[in-house]
Parts: structure tokens; sequence; C-alpha cells
């Protein structure tokens, strides 16, 4: 047993038509936390779900979820958690109450025992129990997915890119019963492409890209990487080393005359770096800065990484 809600190991996945999706993936998901899923579209987020899920085979490595490995003791893990999916799949003629209530018969509760009402409540429905699934909008069926992943009461919740086609109010709401549900105890795991959906709920960021996990941290440590810049200039002369000056994180040498300086944004901007270089002597011809976003959380990690 291990008090991870999620443990994964090694996890590798290859589809059939010679596609690696996950490259061997280990990460564990704490008890009690919001952890954010993050990655870029195609990273393999969605195959890590599917698999945990039970939907998608894996090709090698191990999976647990709440303790109880995907292999071994399949039917305890698939009542462990709850999936929300991606994608909005419904009948269209069953009500909210229905769709609750044959979840419920599909994980053998009994009917005395199951929370309909009080599902649908939560997620804002109740009004619309007895309505045609077809005749709710996109973000009310994205909260019945929520209240249908939550019938069986699973101590792991996962939200599969919840947000895409959710209004800012609705998305709100969403976020302000997810909250809800972590501060019950359910462990809550978020999949977005969108770095401030994470940093506004998560308390722990991992990241995937291409199939590889590169972060994987409390959403403090992150931003305060995502606080890093860096300039490219190019000198008037070649040099041996890359200068290194006090108002710098970090700089490299990434050609004879041309040198990345990190620095971080909250302490001083490109301005001062290159007078700062400047003043110690050295010419500048050219120069190149990015926006910092998601991408460059992702060139810092992946540099940190090829330099340790
Ligand atoms: N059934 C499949 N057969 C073959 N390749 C697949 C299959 N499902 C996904 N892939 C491929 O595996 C890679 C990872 O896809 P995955 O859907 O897991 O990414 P993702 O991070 O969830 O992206 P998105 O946010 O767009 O859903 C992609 O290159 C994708 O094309």
């Amino acid at each position: 047993m291990t008090d991870a809600a999620i443990r994964i190991q090694d996890l590798q996945k290859t589809y059939a038509g010679g596609k690696t999706a996950l490259h061997g993936v280990s990460f564990d998901v704490p008890r009690g936390q919001i952890f954010g899923l993050l990655g870029p579209n195609g990273a393999g987020k969605s195959t890590l779900i599917n698999i945990l899920a039970g939907l998608v085979n894996k090709s090698a490595g191990k999976a647990e979820i709440w303790g109880f490995d995907i292999d071994e003791h399949p039917r305890n893990a698939k009542r462990s958690i709850g999936i929300v999916p991606q994608e909005i799949l419904f009948d269209p003629f069953f009500t909210p109450r229905e769709a609750l209530e044959i979840q419920g018969g599909l994980y053998g509760i009994p009917k005395a025992e199951r929370k309909t009402m009080e599902l649908l409540k939560a997620v804002y429905l109740s009004d619309k129990a007895d309505a045609y699934a077809r005749s709710l909008s996109g973000g009310m069926k994205r909260r019945l997915l929520v209240a249908k992943a939550m019938v069986h009461t699973p101590p792991v919740l996962v939200l599969d890119e919840p947000t895409a086609g959710v209004d800012v109010e609705l998305r709100q709401q969403l976020w302000a019963y997810v909250r809800e549900l972590n501060a019950r105890g359910t462990t809550v795991v978020l999949t977005t492409h969108y770095l401030e959906e994470a940093q506004e709920l998560c308390d722990r960021i991992a990241i995937i890209n291409h199939g590889r996990l590169i972060a994987n941290e409390p959403t403090t440590t992150l931003l305060a990487k995502a606080q890093e810049k860096v300039v490219e200039v190019t000198l008037d002369r070649d040099i041996a080393a890359a200068p290194d000056i006090a108002c710098f994180e970090k700089s490299e040498l990434k050609g004879d005359r041309v040198i990345a300086i990190t620095y971080h944004k909250d302490k001083v901007n490109a301005g001062e770096v290159l007078s700062a270089l400047n003043a110690a002597g050295y010419g500048i011809i050219d120069v190149s800065t990015r926006e910092a976003d998601l991408e460059d959380v992702f060139l810092s990690l992946t540099s940190d990484r090829a330099a340790a």
C-alpha cells in the first residue's frame, strides 16, 4: 500500500500505429491535493488518464490508484477513481436524473444510497433534473459529467480539460465545486493546456511534453521558474566564457559571440540586463527575447535538465 492517491511508475504507451505517446513517465499524486497535469496538445495527458480509466492498455510500467494496482486489482482501482472525460458523450434522451441513476446502477449502488439529487444540486442542475440531456447547454453537460464521475464517491476525481467550451462564470462555479470536493477530502487531478488555470487551483503541477515528464513541483516553485526570462545577445566580438554579472541568474555561451542570459523578471528588466552587460565592457550587436509563458517554463525546465 502506498500513501499516494495515484502512483505511476515508468508508464509507457506505444499505439498500434507505432506512435509512442508515453516514454516511461513516473510520478505520485499525493493524497488530498489538487494536482495539475499540464502539457500542450498531444503531450500524452489523455493517454495517461485513459490508462488510469482502463480505456487504454499501457505498453509497460505500473499504475496504482488509491493503492490498488490497475492490473492486479482492476475493480478496486476503478472504484477509486472518477473521470470527467474531455468529450461530452451522453445519450441525449436521458435526463440528468436518469443519467446519474443509471451510473449508480452500473457501480452497484443500492437505490436508497444513491445521492442523485444531492449531486445535481452540487453542480447547480437540480432544476434540470428531468430535462433531456440534449436540451442542456455545453456548460451544463460538463457539470453533469462531473456529477456522473462522483456517483460512486471515489476518493480521486480526474477532470480532463474540464473548461473547454465553458464560459467564465460557469468555470468559476465548477472550480468552486472542485475546491469544495477537495476540502471534503477528494484528491483532484486536473489536466489542462493552461498554466493560469493550473496555477489558480493546483497545489502541485506536473508537466508532460512529448510523452515525457519535465516537471513535477509545488505550484509556487514552478511559478518562480515562470518568472525567469531569457534574452539572447550577440556581442561585437568573440568571447571565451559567458560573463557572470550579479543581476543575471545564469549566462551561457551559445556560440563564439552569442550568449543566453537568464534573469528574473520580477527583479530586473531586459534594459537593465543589457546595461549591465554594456557597463561590463561588452558591445551589443543584436538582442532577442520572448514573452514568458508556459513555453518558457518548458524551455527553462528542459535546459535545467540538460545542465544537470
Ligand atoms: N488511439 C490512438 N492511436 C494512435 N495514436 C494516438 C491515439 N491516441 C492518441 N494518439 C497520439 O498520441 C499522442 C498523445 O496524445 P494524447 O491525446 O494523449 O495527448 P494530450 O496531451 O491528451 O493532447 P490533447 O490535449 O490534445 O488531448 C499524440 O501524438 C496522439 O496523436
